[in-house]
């Protein structure tokens, strides 16, 4: 049977293209080999979409967005943008549509691939076998609260930003979090700054509440700052990790350096269920668009195809291809290719586009 997926690609700025210029290569596979075809529209967004449109989200993007089976992004920003006023910014896109499509649950898986071990800066007994899921809120929180701005007070200027959570909000991501414990390793831990900041003293309150429901869950707190000293000295303590918008926003790079690169950190990013199930979802890298690299076809593409592998497992129910992908990744890895950002003594270092062709090739050998 054949199967037709709409999906949206917003490329974006920077390595945006370049990583997914990769992906592409895996859905023209996946059409020819598995009779899974996906409906393909692209999209600006960011400095893209502000070249052409004065604007970082159009509203056509959005309702290409809000129709399409699932989205695919890049990445967005850069200096040529830095300086334009705030509300016009590349990174106001990528915060619009994530609200507009209410994606408040975003997933940052950070697993340790074996042949990636010795990649990290961290010893490699503390992160081999790593595999830990950071639960990020994502549409809350204090990149969305009110009042925000910058203003004068008799002569003073002041910058100000809003950390508020409603009940509601922190009850949904709660949820969210503990069904995926339940399906993992049945440990959570909620990270908040309760002995300083009230917003997350309800946090806390509500986890607790929420926990009532799922028993067999082992629930456990902690501060921010703890969180992240306890990431780099042991994070294999850690399974399921939920927290707020900024906290997951930062612990989560932090995460990714367990796992060797920035470049290796996949998210998906989804809404509340449907009637039918269905969720409204983005899948985009973690990282961003790495001016420093861009255009030199230097960058990983390995974090946009795992995003594409988690659109595959999470949207359209397709495990079995995620897991091809994934399979085909860690075999490339396995047979001692790297770019740049992974590069190991004796290993051989490629392009972004000899990494994308490396994984089809390994893609064939497997079906
Ligand atoms: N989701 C997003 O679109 C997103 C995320 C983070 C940052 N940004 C934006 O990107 C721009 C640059 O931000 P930044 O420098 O703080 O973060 P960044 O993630 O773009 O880069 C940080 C460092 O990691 C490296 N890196 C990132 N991705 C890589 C990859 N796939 N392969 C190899 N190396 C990689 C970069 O070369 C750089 O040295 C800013 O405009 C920022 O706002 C966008
Ligand atoms: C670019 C920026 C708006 C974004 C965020 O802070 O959410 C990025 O850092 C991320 O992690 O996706
Ligand atoms: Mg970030």
């Amino acid at each position: 049977m054949t199967i037709t997926k709409k999906v949206l690609m917003l490329p974006g700025d920077g390595i945006g293209p370049e990583v997914m210029r990769q992906v592409q290569r895996v859905m023209d596979w996946m059409a020819k080999k598995r009779d899974i075809n996906f409906d393909v529209t692209e999209g600006l967004i960011g400095g893209a979409s502000i070249d052409a449109h004065n604007n970082p989200l159009t509203d056509e993007t959005l309702a290409d967005a809000m129709a399409a089976d699932a989205v695919l992004l890049g990445a967005v920003g850069g200096p040529k943008w830095d300086n334009l006023p705030f509300d016009i910014k590349p990174e106001r896109g990528l915060l619009k549509i994530r609200k507009e499509m209410g994606l408040f649950a975003n997933l940052r898986p950070a697993l340790v691939f074996d042949a990636l071990v010795g990649a990290s800066t961290l010893k490699e007994d503390v992160v081999k076998g790593l595999d830990i899921m950071i639960l990020r809120e994502l549409t809350g929180g204090i990149y969305f609260g009110q009042p925000r701005g910058i203003e004068e007070r008799d002569g003073v200027r002041f910058g100000f930003n809003t950390l508020v959570y409603s009940e509601p909000e922190i009850e949904r991501i709660a949820r969210v979090a503990f069904d995926m414990a339940m399906k993992r390793n049945k440990r959570l831990c909620s990270v908040d700054k309760a002995n300083v900041l009230e917003s997350t003293v309800l946090w806390r309150e509500v986890v607790e509440r929420v926990a009532k429901d799922f028993p067999e869950v082992d629930v456990s707190h902690m501060y921010v700052d703890n969180a992240s000293m306890q990431l780099v000295r042991n994070p294999k303590q850690f399974d399921v990790m939920v927290t707020t918008n900024m906290f997951g926003d930062i612990l989560s790079d932090c995460a990714a350096m367990l796992t060797g690169s920035l470049g290796m950190l996949p998210s998906a990013s989804l809404g509340a269920a449907d009637e039918t199930g269905a969720r409204k979802a983005l899948y985009e890298p973690v990282h961003g668009s790495a001016p420093d690299i861009a255009g030199q076809d230097l960058a990983n593409p390995l974090a946009t195809l795992l995003s594409f592998a988690m659109m595959l497992r999470y949207s359209f129910d397709l495990g079995d291809d995620a897991t091809l992908i994934e399979t085909a990744v860690q075999n490339v890895l396995k047979g001692g290719l790297r770019t740049a950002d992974i590069m190991q003594p004796g290993m051989a270092k490629v392009s972004t586009t000899v990494m994308g062709e490396s994984v089809i090739n390994e893609l064939n050998k497997l079906v």
